[in-house]
């Protein structure tokens, strides 16, 4: 079989409201890229709607089987969900493969998963859409011998083999396999709850620095190589969320978990399917929304974040916004300014001001307090010296006596075991 790279044509419609409509198809190539697909030629049209049946208007069509005479072996990608009559129709007219937006998307992520979780996930997002697409599926399979996605994968085929109620049956079981795997995470993640430590969550669009970000806190603060999470240049570099636990200097320990980016029109079984990955994101205390400062449309990928937030349940979490890329803008940095900051991952610079911030979010019911703790309380002097920074200690003939920081709440908890000073 030739390894050569495959090549398709892009083909978007310019909606007056997609005002965002060229870094979009931008964005469409570089997803493109990521599944080693070489994007040849593009083509749009301006419309004020989407034509039901073709997705492009009459006109339009032509013109793209024409550009398609050029390029023998090119498929065709549309940066938007088609439905499955759409595909059928313009497999019909073009005589090429057809492929939209998700199915791209779908497929990054099946290459990517590396995880039992993630994996199943993505088959899951991946049958999901496949079923009511069957028909059109199957008649292009037989008159192309292609798979579902982009490859022609040996699972992808015996995937099409099945019928509906076996598509139906094996999302069921996956899903079943998926649960158990869910509920195991949720009693570690439980057991952290009752550690009381908190949770800090990475979030934003994809590749705007969320995991080199992780890597510039670990490598100051918990400083062991084998602690770095993978950071590239490439869309959807991270798939699976990681945990990393940060001490800072005083004792004060959080959590940082980083996240699988955001993308604009992200298919919604995919949200769907992740919502257990990224249920860590609902439950965490803070979150830190990491922007690619540099990127001209950072503002509609803000929009895009949040509204994924949204569908996520976690809007009602405080959040900071780190700006980030900030060395390759001619904006001042590092700066603090409105719950932002301005900062450089690059350069390490604004991490320490970021890391402020954090302590201010997530400690600022801690208090200083001296108290002493009667011989026969032992266990609260063992208690605060796991949960508190305790400062100094000394003995009196009353009791214990700790100089420390502690949760406003411990204190008050215990302080009817304390001997008044
Ligand atoms: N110029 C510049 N590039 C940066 C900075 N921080 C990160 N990058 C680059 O941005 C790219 C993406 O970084 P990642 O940390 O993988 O981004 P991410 O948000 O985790 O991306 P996904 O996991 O794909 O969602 C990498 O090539 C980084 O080197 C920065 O401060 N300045
Ligand atoms: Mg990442």
């Amino acid at each position: 079989m030739k390894q050569q790279q495959q090549q398709a044509v892009i083909v978007g419609v310019h909606l007056p409201e997609r005002t965002d409509f060229a870094s979009s198809m931008e964005e469409l190539r570089s997803l493109a890229e990521a599944c080693q697909v070489q994007v040849v030629d593009e083509l749009s049209q301006k419309a004020v709607r989407i034509n039901p049946s073709h997705y492009i208007g009459t006109g339009k069509l032509q013109e793209l089987a024409a550009l398609l005479e050029a390029y023998e072996e090119a498929f065709v990608i549309f940066n938007d969900e088609l439905s499955p009559s759409q595909i059928r129709n313009l497999e019909a007219a073009l005589k090429r493969k057809v492929i939209d937006r998700t199915m791209l998307i779908l497929d990054i992520f099946a290459e990517r998963a590396k995880t039992r979780e993630a994996q199943l996930q993505v088959e899951v997002a991946q049958l999901q859409y496949m079923l009511p697409r069957l028909v059109g599926l199957r008649a292009s399979l037989g008159r192309q011998g292609g798979g579902a996605g982009l490859r022609n994968r040996g699972a992808g085929e015996t995937k099409l083999e099945l019928d509906r109620r076996r598509i139906e049956e094996r999302i069921a079981a996956l899903q079943n396999e998926l649960e158990k795997l869910v509920a195991r995470r949720q009693v570690q993640r439980k057991q952290r709850r009752k550690n009381d430590i908190p949770v800090v969550c990475l979030v934003g669009y994809t590749n705007t620095g969320k995991s080199s970000l992780m890597n510039a806190l670990v490598e100051r603060y918990n400083p062991q190589p084998e602690k770095q999470v993978l950071a590239r240049d490439m869309l959807f570099a991270t798939l699976e969320t990681s945990v990393r636990s940060i001490e800072l200097p005083d004792r004060k320990s959080f959590l940082l978990t980083d996240t699988v980016g955001f993308v604009s029109g992200l298919p919604h079984h995919l949200v769907k399917a992740f919502r257990s990955t990224l249920e860590e994101v609902a439950e965490a205390d803070l979150l830190i929304h990491v922007v690619d400062f540099s990127n001209p449309d950072h503002e509609k990928q803000i929009e895009v974040t949040n509204d994924t937030l949204r569908e996520l349940g976690a809007d009602h979490i405080p959040m900071i916004y780190a700006f980030n890329k900030l060395d390759i803008t001619e904006h001042p940095y590092p700066q603090v300014q409105d719950g932002s900051v301005y900062l450089s991952v690059r350069e390490r610079k604004g991490i320490d001001e970021l890391v402020g911030m954090i302590r201010e979010q997530i400690f600022s019911s801690y208090v200083q307090r001296e108290i002493v703790i009667p011989y026969d309380q032992g266990r609260l002097v063992a208690y605060f010296n796991e949960h508190a920074h305790v400062q100094e200690t000394s003995y009196e003939p009353e009791g214990t006596r700790l100089r420390l920081e502690c949760k406003a709440a411990d204190y008050e908890k215990y302080r009817a075991h304390f001997i008044e000073l």
